[in-house]
């Protein structure tokens, strides 16, 4: 039961035993970060992200200048290196999310780093539709209309089966329906594209995670589904699933007893998360970009691990 025993914030990086701390104002480093840009939010980092002072001047070359996007689970997590790749980007930034201390603080860094103007958060739950409704109407208020939605959002909780399925599956069902509402070109929108966080466990079952596994599985083929509907619709909105591996974050930490009535199986895990390694929040946020910005992506399954990065091709049943 090694990698449970590691302090709250330590996570095994992949291939080496080297202990990290995972600070809340910076990305775990470690391997791969030539793959993805180092970003921090913690003032003692030699950070490589713009400066506001040269941020508002670079934004306008940038590959989502002009668009407005929506993250939830935002404040930490792979959330936040969505934030950070959408905002470096040129993107503005609503930042949706049930943590608001740590919601307002993170605000106040960005616009540090990023700017005025660049970013807002809502304190919303994706399991209320009057929440996630007016986080939606607030950033159409502050920035003129929504381009981007990262469903991000997402627990690991066995024991709490019914929130999970809520969280996971129905707050993507949620945020999907809002942003056809908001995006649709036959509705007055200006068509968009979707991002739903799925998992590795959306493509093959974790034994010990069954709900879980449900859930994700769920999302990638929700997304499947809606990107088709999208597509013979008219509607102009593409959407597209990320399936990340093992990914060192908070959700990744205590996980005995996030399996509840699994937990006989923990040490199972252990040697799946040992034979597959973990990657880095950075490495699963920059591939973002590549669905966000390339107009062919719609209906896409992007798993990120440790070996890099692959869109699942899937049986054709028609
Ligand atoms: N960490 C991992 O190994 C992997 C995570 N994922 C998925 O990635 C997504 C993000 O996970 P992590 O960044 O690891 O988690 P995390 O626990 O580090 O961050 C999750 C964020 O979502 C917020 N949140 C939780 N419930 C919410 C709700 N009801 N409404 C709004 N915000 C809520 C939390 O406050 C937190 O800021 C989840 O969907 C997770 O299932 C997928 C594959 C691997
Ligand atoms: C305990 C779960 C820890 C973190 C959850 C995290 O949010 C997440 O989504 C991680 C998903 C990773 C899944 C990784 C692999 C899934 C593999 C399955 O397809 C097969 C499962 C077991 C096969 C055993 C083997 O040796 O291959």
């Amino acid at each position: 039961m090694g990698i449970w025993r590691r302090t709250k914030h330590e996570t095994m990086t992949n291939n080496n035993e080297q202990n990290q701390q995972t600070r809340a104002v910076d990305f775990p480093g470690g391997r791969g970060q030539s793959r993805s840009r180092q970003t921090s939010l913690d003032p003692s980092f030699e950070s490589s992200c713009r400066h506001p002072s040269t941020s508002s001047d670079r934004t306008a070359d940038m590959a989502l200048s002009g668009k407005t996007a929506v993250v939830t689970g935002a404040v930490m997590g792979i959330g936040r290196a969505m934030t950070e790749v959408l905002l470096q980007n040129g993107a503005k930034v609503a930042l949706l999310d049930v943590n608001e201390s740590e919601g307002k603080t993170l605000m106040e860094a960005l616009e540090k780093q990023y700017g005025q103007g660049r970013t807002l958060f809502c304190k919303a739950d994706v399991q209320s539709e009057e929440q996630f409704k007016a986080a939606f109407e607030k950033t159409t208020e502050t920035f003129g209309g929504i381009d981007i939605l990262c469903n991000n959002a997402g627990i690991l909780n066995e024991g709490l089966w019914e929130k999970t399925v809520a969280i996971n599956l129905m707050g993507v069902i949620r945020g999907t329906y809002l942003a056809f509402e908001h995006m649709n070109k036959l509705k007055g929108g200006r068509g968009g594209v979707i991002i739903n966080t799925a998992s590795m466990a959306g493509l093959g079952p974790l034994p010990s995670c069954p709900v879980y596994t449900a859930t994700k599985h769920g999302v990638v083929g929700f997304t499947r589904a809606m990107a088709a509907n999208s597509a013979l619709s008219g509607y102009g909105i593409r959407v597209n699933t990320l399936c990340p591996g093992f990914v060192q974050t908070e959700l990744f930490t205590e996980i005995p007893a996030r399996l509840a009535q699994h937990s006989h199986l923990a040490d199972a895990t252990v040697q799946l998360v040992e034979k597959l390694g973990t990657i880095t929040v950075s490495e699963v946020a920059q591939h973002i970009l590549e669905l966000v910005t390339d107009e062919t992506k719609n209906g896409e399954a992007l798993l990120v691990t440790p070996a890099g990065k692959q869109y699942i091709t899937f049986p054709s049943v028609a």
